[in-house]
């Protein structure tokens, strides 16, 4: 897998994709730094006014619920509706899907218009596919494996029946599309103390989408890098915030010799 990942890596810098990001305002500037340092062209937009002329300037669009707002849910309305028609791909990060009955409802909504992936913890997944707002969800790291191989078959089905992609992020990554399921243990636990870890995930993930005609491969090869680039910089951190710092210089230097001595990855089968 590491020369298709590196592969959709090297096409993205050279395509540079301009990706449109509607996100929440923690992540904004973390988010559009760390798209210009894999090589993408972040723009981050949210009037109303201006969604469908940005969207067919970018090849990509980011939705982040985060910091929802009555504004922000009528741009990301319009700028969903360009991209459909506009045969572009689009990305859910459902993110605090289950912290109240407004963010769900809007994820909910969301779901029914055909993202092409949407990422998330494993709480935030679970909520929004199943609609009980629980933000217990499933540890992927202490559940024995039957129950961890019944989730991974019911999130294969729902990927299946929305016609997507599911990355559940968290210390082990999944990703899941109909046909396959990709496990990946890259990463560093001082990750989840850098806010917005995941908002980067799903950033970068526009920029992958952009970037290759395989929406799995895409994500797969999206969070690996984040994995590879996020563990190196653990290592040069003394903490969170020299790590953020890091992060950004590990994805700028991420290369194809990186990603083969450091990809841990598998594929399971069809569950
Ligand atoms: N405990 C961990 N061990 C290893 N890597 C981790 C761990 N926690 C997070 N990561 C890394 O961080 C990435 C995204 O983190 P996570 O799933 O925690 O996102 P999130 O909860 O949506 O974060 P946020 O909402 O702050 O953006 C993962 O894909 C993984 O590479
Ligand atoms: C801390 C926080 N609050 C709303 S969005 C966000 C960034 C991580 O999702
Ligand atoms: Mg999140």
């Amino acid at each position: 897998m590491h020369s298709e990942i590196s592969a959709i890596l090297a096409a993205l810098r050279q395509q540079k994709p301009v990706v449109h990001n509607i996100t929440n305002l923690v992540v904004t500037n973390t988010t559009a730094n760390a798209l210009l340092a894999i090589g993408a062209s972040p723009v981050m937009a949210h009037a109303p006014e201006e969604m469908a002329d940005m969207v067919s300037i970018a090849s990509a669009l980011v939705i982040n619920t985060g910091t929802p707002s009555e504004p922000q849910r009528t741009a990301i309305r319009k700028a969903i509706q360009a991209a459909r028609e506009q045969g572009k791909p689009w990305i859910l990060d459902p993110a605090g899907a289950g912290a109240t009955p407004y963010r769900l409802q809007l994820n909910t909504e969301l779901l029914e218009l055909k993202p092409a992936a949407i990422r998330g913890n494993a709480s935030e997944i679970l909520t929004l596919l199943t609609g009980k707002p629980t933000g217990r969800g499933v540890d992927t790291d202490s559940s024995s494996d039957d129950a961890l191989n019944e989730t991974l078959s019911y999130l294969q089905r729902r990927a299946a029946q929305l016609n997507t992609v599911l990355a559940v992020t968290g210390a082990t990554d999944y990703i899941i599309d109909s046909q396959r399921i990709a496990k990946i243990t890259n990463g560093h636990p001082m990750m989840a103390k850098v806010t917005g870890t995941g908002c980067t995930a799903t950033a970068m993930t526009g920029a992958f989408l952009a970037s290759s005609n395989d929406p799995w491969l895409a994500v797969t090869a999206s969070i690996a890098c984040l994995g590879i680039a996020g563990e190196k910089a653990a290592f040069a951190a003394k903490g969170p915030g020299s790590l953020q710092m890091h992060l950004l210089d590990e994805l700028y230097l991420l290369d194809a010799e990186t990603i083969q001595a450091r990809l841990s990855l598998e594929v399971l089968i069809k569950q």
